[in-house]
């Protein structure tokens, strides 16, 4: 297996990081853009092989759409194929065939699409067989399962001949998410109202615009990490609005608390390291996401904290919370679940003289372990796995110097 060393180097040097743009942004508006009579204008598309994933098929429009191992692309994708009538087989890895779309399924079925599964019933593979009439206006989906579901639906609604009234039922997660869609829509000229539990879109076009994805905050996590982590340093981080559609932008909050500061300049933020105030509970139910940024952070810069709203990260990438369990303990930390929904992760004491970190085909698990090298020799094992959501992050890397004499 392919692996990558990076030397322990405590003190970061002045480095201007030229983030790459949002896969959850570039996403959303490739969908639109394909449900858009006319020309838009979309820039600052994203590098992550999910964002290229969704071009390529939008763009060939292949009779299989292998999404490979991303979730917003199948399930964003398999709604898009069903309103536009197509026939499609919506596949992926055998890890994507094991994420679940039964929700999705039916709440497009119950529309009047004809979908069945291929494999096993709820999950991919499907054959998406078109949409013949809208049976209804009024559906009911979960929100505790995952938000892009409801994306997906939600940006489908404005091409249904009656628009939709969505019901939303039980906790919802990832609830940012669907804001985002929601306010990109609206930047596409779709009005909706949102009251309560009801998101109500009547039947509209698209208005084609112009739009410029934002950086990822996602992946601007992992430099606040590395700063919380290291003796010194400063980093600036290009292409991030302190008015963001993404709520992975937490992350100013929650850093600002583990010792990093966040000052917003004109075309970005520059991040300086400030005196830890500490922190003792957080919940990631709106950005799961973090919660591997912070697990680790936490671990390595020695703060006891309360995790909750985990529940969506076992059916991500890999169950990540088996993996950050496994991985922290590499170096003597610990996530241990107190069987309410509750984690709390206990940070290391003694970290061994060097890790090596498995990455369970998800690029978060990669990159969340790469501060680790400010107090250790870390060898990440296949470092690819990051091409998912953020390709040029090791050259980001390298230009700190971090990764010398390979
Ligand atoms: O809509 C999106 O762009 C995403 C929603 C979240 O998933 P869930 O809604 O499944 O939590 C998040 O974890 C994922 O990386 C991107
Ligand atoms: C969960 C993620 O992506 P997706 O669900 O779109 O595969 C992620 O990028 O962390």
């Amino acid at each position: 297996m392919n692996q990558l060393r990076l030397p322990q180097q405590s003190n970061i040097p002045s480095t201007t990081i030229p983030l790459p743009s949002s896969k959850s942004e570039s996403n959303r508006v490739l969908i639109i853009d394909a449900l858009t009579s006319g020309e838009n204008r979309i820039e600052n598309l994203a590098e992550a092989r999910d964002t290229q994933t969704m071009i390529r098929l939008l763009k060939k429009d292949p009779p299989i759409y292998d999404v490979l191992d991303a979730g917003t692309t199948m399930r964003f994708l398999t709604a898009y194929a069903a309103i536009t009538n197509k026939q499609k087989v919506m596949t992926g890895t055998p890890r994507m065939c094991e994420r679940p779309i039964g929700i999705l399924v039916e709440a497009l079925q119950q529309l009047g699409a004809e979908i069945h599964y291929l494999g096993v019933e709820g999950y991919p593979p499907l054959a998406v067989n078109g949409f013949s009439e809208q049976k209804t206006d009024l559906i009911t989906i979960r929100g505790d399962v995952s938000s892009q579901y409801i994306s997906a639906i939600l940006m489908i609604a404005p091409l249904l001949p009656q628009g939709l009234k969505l019901e939303l039922t039980g906790k919802v997660g990832s609830r940012t998410y669907i804001e985002m869609t929601l306010q990109l829509m609206k930047q596409f000229g779709i009005s909706y109202t949102w009251n309560g539990n009801l998101i109500s879109i009547p039947p509209q076009p698209y208005r084609p615009t112009i739009y410029s994805v934002e950086s990822d905050w996602s992946g601007a996590s992992y430099w606040y990490s590395l700063l919380a982590c290291a003796e010194s340093g400063e980093l600036f981080l290009n292409g991030l609005k302190e008015e963001s559609l993404q709520g992975d932008s937490k992350i100013v909050d929650i850093m600002a608390h583990l010792g990093v500061a966040s000052e917003f300049q004109k075309d970005g933020i520059k991040l300086t390291k400030i005196p830890v105030k500490g922190m003792q509970e957080f919940d990631f139910t709106h950005c799961p996401d973090l919660a591997q940024t912070v697990a680790v952070t936490c671990a390595i810069i020695g703060q006891k904290m309360e995790f909750s709203g985990l529940e969506s990260l076992r059916i991500k990438e890999t169950d990540r919370i088996a993996a950050l369990q496994a991985e922290l303990a590499k170096f003597n930390a610990h996530l241990l679940e107190g069987g309410d929904g509750r984690f709390t992760l206990i940070p290391s004491v003694n970290i061994p003289d060097e890790v090596t970190i498995s990455t369970y085909d998800d690029h978060r698990m990669a990159m969340a372990y790469m501060p680790l090298m400010t107090k250790t020799n870390v060898i990440i094992e296949d470092p690819e796995v990051v091409n998912k959501s953020y390709p040029s992050f090791w050259k980001h890397v390298e230009m700190l110097t971090l990764i010398k004499n390979q």
